[in-house]
């Protein structure tokens, strides 16, 4: 990327967070990932250059070096900072500004560091071949896949609803959202097959932000905060189904919208539950069994046909869940060491750099990490590595996965050139038509140590919400759960090549 070359028509609206605005290049496999302070903060900058460039970097290094070695380097692009021409990104930002969701507006894009993070573009994969059908690439913020079972947890409820579908109550009665997601991420997690069916069918119903789907890396679909227009799935299958005709449907084009929508959901459960291959026999997690279950999710479990086998250990759901769950005490268990170590830090202040509070995110951070002592020993160390542990859960909560799908034609493709790609690791084949596939996580950033009191006060607010509007007597009624996929109804089958 040479500076002087930079041009904003280079470049293009992506999509953005609630930190972070993406510009996509139009002709290379890249993005920018910029900042975002709030509209407020607009006409002064709320860090110098240097704070910012740390800021990014820290993101890069908490990427690599700590969330990399816990999720798997496979999944991880933690790309590089990159210092930008003051010129060029203010004309961006003067582009992009229109196409930006106005809910999104409350926040600016930092015009001031000329820093930003540069990504390869993920839905735009490097591998596709221009004569074949464009790439397609789902988006799914899953949060958190497990209920607490600390003893510090105080309400009984959060033991049986998770804080997904009680969150769900909160943000409709406070106007984030219209209308309530029936997903579940305790059935997305659970491994059986399913309930992964069931709760992909309520994100496509209902995706809020948990779920979009890029085509030729444009968003063919998403929601729009607080909108109440209904979502086109009309439109959506129209573009799935050219994927998804095969045989006799090819020639026919007869093929129902619930097949093509099954067909679509089970190329989907297929490479969540998929091991990245060449690893030998699959390794089972099922620790998550017997207490995997959402009192609120409209799953009905009475339907379930076969017993659910956990996750495979090195798929990425596994991982993303292992990771999530080294948030053992619970927010409420948390908070009393996180206000141990923000009392040692008033009286030594010093100590910030020596805890590492704010960085560097290193080996060293790594490895206290992982050597943490199960007993309190009244410690600030203890106290302080339990809390790194926990924003390190934050940060699994709140990833995305990104599942990328490349069309390939059987006759002609090159096996052997595709096996030397690095990121289409795997071949998913079906009756024709074939995927090859990638899968990553996004969004690793360190969640601050700051923000755990507003972690605290958000989890009361969620529980108190959810208890007085009577969130368990109004659980959704079971919706009919879909038949169990057996391998004879798997329409998509994986062939390792
Ligand atoms: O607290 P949550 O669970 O609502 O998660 C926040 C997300 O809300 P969600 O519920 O997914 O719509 C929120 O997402 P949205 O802005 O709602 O799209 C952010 O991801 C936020 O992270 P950060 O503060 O930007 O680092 C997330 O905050 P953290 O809790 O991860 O800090
Ligand atoms: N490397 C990438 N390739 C393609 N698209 C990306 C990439 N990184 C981010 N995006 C897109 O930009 C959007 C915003 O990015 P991201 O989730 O990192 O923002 P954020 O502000 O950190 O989000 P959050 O609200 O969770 O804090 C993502 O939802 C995704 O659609």
């Amino acid at each position: 990327m040479e500076p002087d070359k930079m041009d904003e028509n280079d470049w293009k609206y992506h999509g953005e967070g609630n930190k972070s605005l993406v510009v996509s290049h139009v002709l290379l496999p890249k993005v920018l990932r910029l900042l975002k302070y709030p509209a407020e903060d607009s006409e002064n900058p709320p860090q110098t250059t240097k704070q910012a460039f740390r800021q990014i970097q820290n993101i890069v290094d908490f990427s690599s070096n700590v969330m990399s070695s816990l999720l798997g380097d496979k999944f991880i692009h933690s790309g590089e900072v990159v210092k930008l021409p003051l010129e060029f990104v203010r004309q961006l930002s003067i582009k992009v500004q229109h196409q930006r969701p106005a809910w999104r507006c409350d926040k600016v894009m930092d015009i001031y560091s000329g820093c930003a993070l540069c990504l390869p573009n993920l839905t735009s994969p490097a591998l596709h071949q221009p004569s074949h059908a464009a790439p397609l690439c789902i988006e799914i913020k899953p949060k958190c896949g497990f209920l607490p079972s600390s003893k510090h947890v105080s309400k009984d409820i959060k033991t049986k609803v998770c804080r997904f579908c009680m969150h769900q109550h909160y943000k409709v009665a406070n106007g984030k959202w219209k209308r309530r997601s029936l997903y579940c991420p305790l059935d997305l997690f659970s491994g059986n097959r399913q309930r992964m069916h069931f709760a992909i069918r309520h994100l496509i119903e209902e995706p809020q932000n948990n779920f979009k789907i890029f085509k030729d890396a444009q968003c063919i679909y998403s929601s729009k905060e607080g909108a109440d227009d209904s979502l086109d799935l009309t439109s959506l299958l129209h573009h799935l189904r050219p994927y998804f005709l095969y045989g006799n449907a090819r020639i026919n084009s007869h093929m129902t919208n619930k097949v093509v929508l099954n067909d679509f959901i089970q190329v989907l459960v297929n490479i969540l539950l998929s091991t990245g291959g060449g690893d030998g026999g699959v390794v089972m997690d099922r620790r998550g069994e017997g207490r995997s279950f959402c009192d609120a999710s409209p799953f009905n479990r009475e339907r379930i046909q076969h017993g659910s086998q956990g996750l495979p250990t090195s798929s990425v759901l596994s991982r993303i869940l292992q990771t999530q769950m080294l948030d053992s005490l619970d927010i409420e268990g948390l908070f009393p060491l996180y206000h141990r170590v923000e009392q040692h830090l008033l009286d030594f202040p010093k100590e910030r750099c020596r805890l590492q509070i704010d960085g560097p995110y290193n080996e060293a951070f790594l490895q206290k990490l992982q050597k943490c002592p199960t007993e309190d020993d009244g410690s600030v160390d203890y106290a302080v590595t339990r809390v790194h542990q926990y924003r390190v859960a934050m940060t699994a909560k709140d990833c995305s996965i990104m599942i990328t799908l490349v069309p390939s034609d059987e006759e002609e493709e090159d096996k052997d050139g595709l096996s030397t790609q690095k990121r289409i690791r795997d071949f998913l084949l079906s009756r024709p038509p074939a995927f090859s596939y990638s899968v990553s996580i996004l969004d690793l950033d360190p969640k601050p140590f700051d923000s755990i009191p507003r972690q605290l006060r958000l989890d009361q607010k969620i529980v108190s919400g959810y208890l007085r509007t009577g969130g368990g007597s109004a659980l959704p009624k079971s919706t009919p759960s879909p038949p169990a996929p057996g391998p004879e109804d798997c329409t998509l089958l994986f062939h390792p090549v």
